[in-house]
Parts: structure tokens; sequence; C-alpha cells
């Protein structure tokens, strides 16, 4: 019978009449535009936030997507909280700014500490290489490399991903939250594996 429901479920997802929850994590370095994303994904309005201090959770509609969306500072003192969010994520976002090269290894080495925690371990990383409006954004190949993400999962996924079998689903997608650029295919991507 499950079968059957599957099928409907996926169906009703395809026709966007259902909308699949997901806890998100939006994780990333201060400065990062991770409180910028959400408010542009919330209300599709460009603000300049303060930096995050205490944790935001919202819930939003991206797509097919119902997110519970835990925006969680990113300077050193916030980041002592990221583990007390990590059970049952079922995707983490990760915010990079992509001016700020002197920066990628701190970035490089928080990305991996995520990767390394068991909870987090065979989920979606969805990272995000925002700022790319700026002169000086690095390419998405630089930011690739400084983050040790040249073997990724592939932009174009044709379905729902089920194990870490195969290697993790993790991508890198460059954007512009203030110039609403570049986002809106990198959560398709995630809809499309959560999916
Ligand atoms: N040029 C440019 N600036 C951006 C973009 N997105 C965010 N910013 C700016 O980057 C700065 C930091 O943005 P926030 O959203 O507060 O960053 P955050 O990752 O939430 O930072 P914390 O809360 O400190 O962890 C703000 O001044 C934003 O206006 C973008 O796409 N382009
Ligand atoms: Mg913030």
């Amino acid at each position: 019978m499950s079968f059957v429901w599957d099928w409907f479920y996926s169906v009703l997802l395809s026709l966007g009449f259902y909308h699949k929850d997901a806890k998100i994590l939006f994780l990333g370095l201060d400065n990062a535009g991770k409180t910028t994303l959400l408010r542009m994904l919330k209300d599709d309005r460009a603000v300049s936030p303060e930096p995050t201090i205490h944790p935001n959770i919202d819930e939003l509609y991206v797509g097919r997507l119902k997110l519970r969306a835990f925006d969680l500072g990113g300077h050193e003192t916030a980041r002592r909280l990221w583990g007390d969010y990590t059970t049952t994520v079922d995707a983490v976002v990760f915010v990079v700014d992509t001016t700020d090269r002197q920066r990628f290894p701190e970035a490089k080495r928080e990305l991996d500490s995520l990767l390394s925690i068991d909870e987090l371990r065979g989920i979606p990383f969805l990272v995000l290489g925002n700022k790319i409006d700026m002169p000086t954004a690095s390419s998405e190949e630089e930011l690739k490399f400084a983050l040790g993400l040249m073997d990724t999962y592939g932009k174009d996924v044709k379905e729902p991903y089920n194990d870490c079998q195969v290697g993790c689903p993790i991508e890198v997608f460059m954007c512009s939250v203030v110039r609403r650029m570049g986002y809106k295919d990198a959560f398709q991507w995630l809809s499309q594996i959560l999916s």
C-alpha cells in the first residue's frame, strides 16, 4: 500500500499542494548574510539587520518547503550554541561571504566541523556563496577550492535523495541576497533533494 501513498504524495508535491516540513539550520560566519537571506525569503525585503545575538526561529514557505528556519548567529560566542540545535535537522544552509577571502579558512573550519557532527551526517548541505553583487567577490571555483568542495553532488537533481551511500549531498550555489539572485535555484535544489 505504501507505494500508493508514495505516488500520491509525490503527485501532491509536484503540483505544489503539499508542503514538505523541514527543520533547517542557517549557519555560517558572522556577517555572511544569513539573517538578510531569511528576511528576504520571508518578506521579500532587503534589510540590513543587526548581528544576530540570540537564535531566531521562524516559519516560512520557500517553494514546496515549509521551513522551520533556525538563524543562529555566526560570531564566535554564538557558534558555541550551534551544537544545541543539531538534532532532527533536515538540512543545513551554510552561508559564506564571497568578498571575505581572508576568512575562507575560518569558514572551512566551521563547515568541516559541522560535517563531522554525527547528527548531521548524511543530511543535505547547501552552501551559499553570497554577495556576488560586489566586484571583489570570489568566483564559484575559487570558493569551492577554498572550502575543499571541488567534488560536489551536482546541481541537476532528478530524484529525491535517499541515503548517504554514494556521498552526502553538498552543493555550492553563488548568490546575491540583496539583488535577489541565485538563491532560488539553490532552494529548488534543496527542495528536490528533500521531497
Ligand atoms: N553586498 C551585499 N551585502 C549583503 C548581502 N547580503 C547581506 N549583506 C550585508 O551583509 C551584512 C551582514 O548581513 P547579516 O544578514 O546580518 O549577516 P549574518 O550572517 O546574519 O551575521 P550574524 O548575525 O552576525 O551571524 C549586512 O550589512 C547585509 O546588508 C548581499 O547579497 N550583498
Ligand atoms: Mg544574523
